[in-house]
């Protein structure tokens, strides 16, 4: 996938699609802004207070300190609520953003084209809803309260010093901008360290996942040290690019505190002077030294906060990378259909018309398929498609489903094209993959995955017409029982099982079945492979057929080689041509006296 420079995207674009996400919570969002008052009056006040103070005991006037003391104490009170308030809203805003933010995030990964998906690793999009999209909408936070916040804090500050000695309120206020200014000389710098430490964290998270993921083979092959090796090493570069991005932070930092301290020594000399001359009281002086602070500070906290949004700018291209990106389906790069497609039996249960599909690798060169596949195939047709490994029989299960695009041609299921209505014709497939996927979770839900609203009668008719029902009735909680990551407490035809329980209770018309090839002992295999012939029953079937009984029995035998359809018919005919299937035929069934295809051989058929 290619993803914009961090440059593409600038400010401008990104900060009013991420303040969109604040418009549900305005109220809350207007009450945390408002609210900020009282931390512009606490930090305001603290000088004050302190000016108040000093001159009330110059002055000896105890009545006066009574006074002061209970207003200050009251004020101090009603304003520490309003800042607990403050921080609630705040708070309460930036969660609910954020749980929006990354929801529709999470949405989006499952709208993108599934192969843009395939070319990215899981750790990758993990990281981009987890921390990238955390960190997006924190810079609305920065944004919005700390950059507006220290602005009207400067603001406020330098009308009170004015009133006390305008050009001194002036030299104070003119350094702010320099210190500002500056730090923008290492925005580029940071955001692009940024953007190059969030993929690194990603890439990093990825390997982990893969690592723990793949323990079995990594333990079986002693590969720790290998891992670990590669580990230390992907670290030790994230290492270095963090270490320059604190460099770059620590000199953005001192060289504004170094500016600021400068022009704070002169001011306070020169106010120091006035005092001196007569002119200012000591509590003036003093109250005049902390908020030349409120007036310079901010400036400094500006060019921090700035420097943090450039960082927080990397992180939100990653994810707007991928909310940009169009829905599947929503390109249409495909020739409309010319009529219904139409089958001697009628209309066309599936039908491929013209069908180039060319393969994007992760490098972003292109590996062509098919260039001009036709096929259909009539309700309650079974097809049988064998060929070569590479040949293309998953690549074409897959487009029948809609989740690779051709990039020209068309695909209908019955009569509607599965581009133009991707949901309506997705309902009307069911697809049994090879190695099913389970979720963490109860058996019940795995089984009631496809169909939601399934009653618990139709989930136990469901089992029991897969054969799981034995099974899963012997588990210690039943239906309840929890099978682990990707079901790893059940066996592996217990997993295929509760698979095609899943696909019996979805019920749609059309099966695309990868028969499973894993080597199930041969009591499992023959309770799945009846479970399969039942679901096969009266519905359309395409199955990427491993078993020469699936193949005998299927209508009509489809040959693939290279991304071609070169063979076409039932076994015996194909057999009497003597070309490719036939090849097939000899090198992997004849030898196999159980009638599976041996996986680990050169050529088989899948
Ligand atoms: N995501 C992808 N990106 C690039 N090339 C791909 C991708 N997926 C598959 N291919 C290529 O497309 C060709 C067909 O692959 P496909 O998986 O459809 O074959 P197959 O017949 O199902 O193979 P097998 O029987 O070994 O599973 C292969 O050459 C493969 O390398």
């Amino acid at each position: 996938m290619k993803e914009k420079s961090p440059s593409t995207q600038s400010l401008r674009y990104i900060l009013p699609r991420l303040i969109s996400y604040s418009v549900p919570y305005r109220i809350g969002l207007i009450l945390a802004i408002l609210l900020l008052s009282a931390h512009l009056v606490m930090d305001i006040g603290f000088a004050v207070v302190q000016q108040v103070f000093i001159d009330t005991i110059n002055s000896s006037s105890m009545d006066s300190l009574k006074r002061a003391t209970v207003i200050c104490a009251i004020a101090c009170v009603i304003i520490i609520c309003c800042i607990m308030l403050q921080h609630y809203f705040r708070y309460v805003v930036q969660s609910r953003m954020s749980w929006d933010f990354r929801s529709r995030l999470f949405d989006k990964s499952h709208r993108i084209p599934f192969n843009h998906v395939q070319s990215m690793h899981s750790g990758d999009l993990t990281s981009r809803n987890n921390k990238d999209a955390g960190m997006a909408i924190g810079m609305i936070n920065s944004i919005v309260y700390d950059l507006g916040y220290n602005l009207l804090l400067c603001f406020v500050s330098f009308l009170y010093l004015a009133q006390m000695d305008v050009w001194i309120a002036l030299l104070a206020l003119g350094s702010g901008p320099i210190v500002f200014l500056s730090g923008r000389f290492f925005d580029r710098k940071l955001r692009k360290l940024s953007t190059e430490i969030y993929k690194k964290e990603a890439e990093l998270r990825g390997l982990l996942q893969e690592t723990l993921q793949g323990m079995k083979v990594v333990r079986a092959f002693a590969l720790e040290d290998v891992l670990l090796n590669r580990y230390v090493l992907e670290r030790e570069k994230l290492n270095q690019l963090q270490r320059k991005r604190t460099i770059i932070n620590g000199l953005l930092w001192q060289s504004s505190a170094f500016v600021n301290n400068l022009v704070l020594i002169t001011c306070a000399g020169l106010i120091a002077m006035s005092a001196i001359r007569g002119g200012t009281t000591t509590g003036e002086v003093l109250a005049f030294i902390i908020l030349m602070g409120r007036v310079q500070w901010p400036f400094v906290n500006m060019s921090q906060t700035w420097g943090g949004v450039q960082e927080a700018l990397g992180a939100a291209d990653r994810v707007f990378a991928i909310l940009e990106m169009p829905d599947e389906g929503a390109v249409k790069n495909y020739s409309e259909p010319t009529s219904t497609p139409e089958h001697s039996n009628g209309i066309a249960a599936l039908s491929l018309e013209n069908i180039h599909y060319t393969h994007q690798s992760l490098d972003g060169s292109e590996s062509p398929l098919f260039a001009g596949i036709h096929l259909n195939i009539a309700a309650g047709e079974t097809i049988a498609v064998v060929g070569p490994s590479g040949s293309g029989k998953t690549t074409l299960a897959r487009l029948c489903c809609g989740l690779y695009e051709p990039n020209i041609g068309i695909i209908s299921i019955y009569g509607k094209s599965v581009q133009d209505q991707l949901e309506e014709t997705r309902a009307m497939i069911t697809y049994v993959p090879q190695t099913p996927y389970l979720f963490s979770g109860t058996i019940r839900d795995n089984i009631a995955f496809s169909a939601s609203d399934a009653t618990e009668e139709e989930i136990h008719e469901a089992a029991r017409l897969a054969g799981a029902e034995d099974f899963i009735s012997k588990m210690p909680a039943g239906f309840d029982t929890l099978i682990g990551e990707h079901g790893s407490t059940l066996s592996g035809g217990q997993r295929q099982r509760i698979a095609i329980a899943r696909a019996f209770l979805r019920n749609a018309p059309l099966l695309l079945l990868d028969e499973a090839t894993s080597a199930l002992d041969n009591e499992s295999e023959r309770i799945v492979q009846q479970s399969l012939d039942l679901l096969m029953k009266d519905r359309t079937t395409v199955v990427i057929a491993h078993r020469l009984s699936t193949v005998r029995e299927a209508s009509r035998i489809i040959v693939l080689d290279q991304g071609r359809i070169i063979e076409e018919g039932s076994h015996e005919r194909l057999l009497e041509l003597n070309g490719l299937y036939a090849e097939l035929y000899n090198i992997q069934f004849r030898s196999s006296e159980d009638n599976v295809i041996d996986k680990a051989s050169t050529v088989s058929i899948i």
